[in-house]
């Protein structure tokens, strides 16, 4: 048997395991059996904790769809909770500075890159404003903060069709690696509203790798000059960023419950 802690940052949801002492095998097949709401345990991401000789703890993440990717800042928040105490965690993106704060975590994520191949996307194109359209929605902005994502500036965020929208542009050939969708509007001074459809996982109720590169997007196209509030369906994060620097995220993190489970059975 082995234990697991059931976390979410804003209901973004986490199974996360303790694998330092190797026990735990993890394949693509096993992290979407696990993830799996109906037949599993049920979670957007699966986090692997394990040793690491250059920080702290490191973290691999998969997707509920068992894909394995670089960055998550929703589950970022939660691990000095997991561990008790401030956190070095070595990521496939880099090593993360993470601090318990009153309710929740502060996490510096890291420096955003722009270049079009660092996305990456299939061929040469400004990021800031892109020279693609998927139908009526306007020309979006591409950062990667450790994970690629796709930013549309909306006037009116309910009037969008994320559901039908977010798949064809997560899946779009001009995406290699695929892409997290991000649909945001400005909705005041220093203040985002935003819902993610991500890669591998579908609409969740918040995406913290999201918030960060949408308002790093914001910022570069002089939307605001932040710190500033993102609102999600789950709830609100804190993003600051100045350009050439890293980008401060701070926000909720929670620990359900813990459990025990035998992953030979998956
Ligand atoms: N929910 C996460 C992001 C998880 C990974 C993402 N779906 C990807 O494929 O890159 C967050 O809080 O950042």
């Amino acid at each position: 048997m082995g234990r697991f802690s059931k976390m979410h940052g804003l209901g973004n949801d986490f199974v996360v395991i303790d694998a330092r002492d190797g026990a735990v095998e993890m394949t693509a097949a096993r992290a979407q059996a696990i993830a799996d709401r109906h037949a599993g345990i049920g979670c957007d991401q699966l986090i692997l904790i394990g040793a690491s000789d250059r920080a702290d703890v490191s973290m691999r993440i998969f997707n509920a769809d068992g894909s394995e990717v670089e960055a998550c800042g929703n589950a970022t928040r939660c691990v000095p909770l997991f561990m008790g105490r401030d956190v070095l965690i070595e990521t496939k993106a880099g090593l993360l500075d993470a601090k318990e704060v009153e309710g929740g975590a502060s996490v510096d994520m890291g420096r955003p890159r722009f270049d079009w191949d660092a996305i990456p996307l299939a061929y040469a194109m400004d990021t800031l404003t892109m020279q693609a359209s998927w139908e009526d929605l306007p020309a979006p902005a591409a950062v990667n903060v450790g994970n690629p994502h796709v930013i549309f500036f909306c006037d009116d965020l309910d009037a969008v069709d994320i559901p039908r929208l977010g798949p064809i542009i997560e899946n779009d050939p001009l995406f290699p690696e695929r892409v997290n969708v991000n649909f945001a509007q400005v909705a005041g001074d220093n203040h985002l509203r935003l819902i993610v459809w991500e890669r591998g996982a579908g609409l969740t109720r918040a995406c913290g790798t999201g918030a960060c590169a949408t308002a790093v997007a914001a910022i570069r196209r002089k939307l605001m000059i932040g710190p500033m509030t993102v609102s999600l369906p789950g709830g609100d994060l804190v993003i600051g960023w100045t350009p050439g620097g890293t980008i401060r995220m701070t926000g909720p993190a929670t620990h359900v419950f813990d459990g025990e489970a035998d992953w030979s059975r998956f």
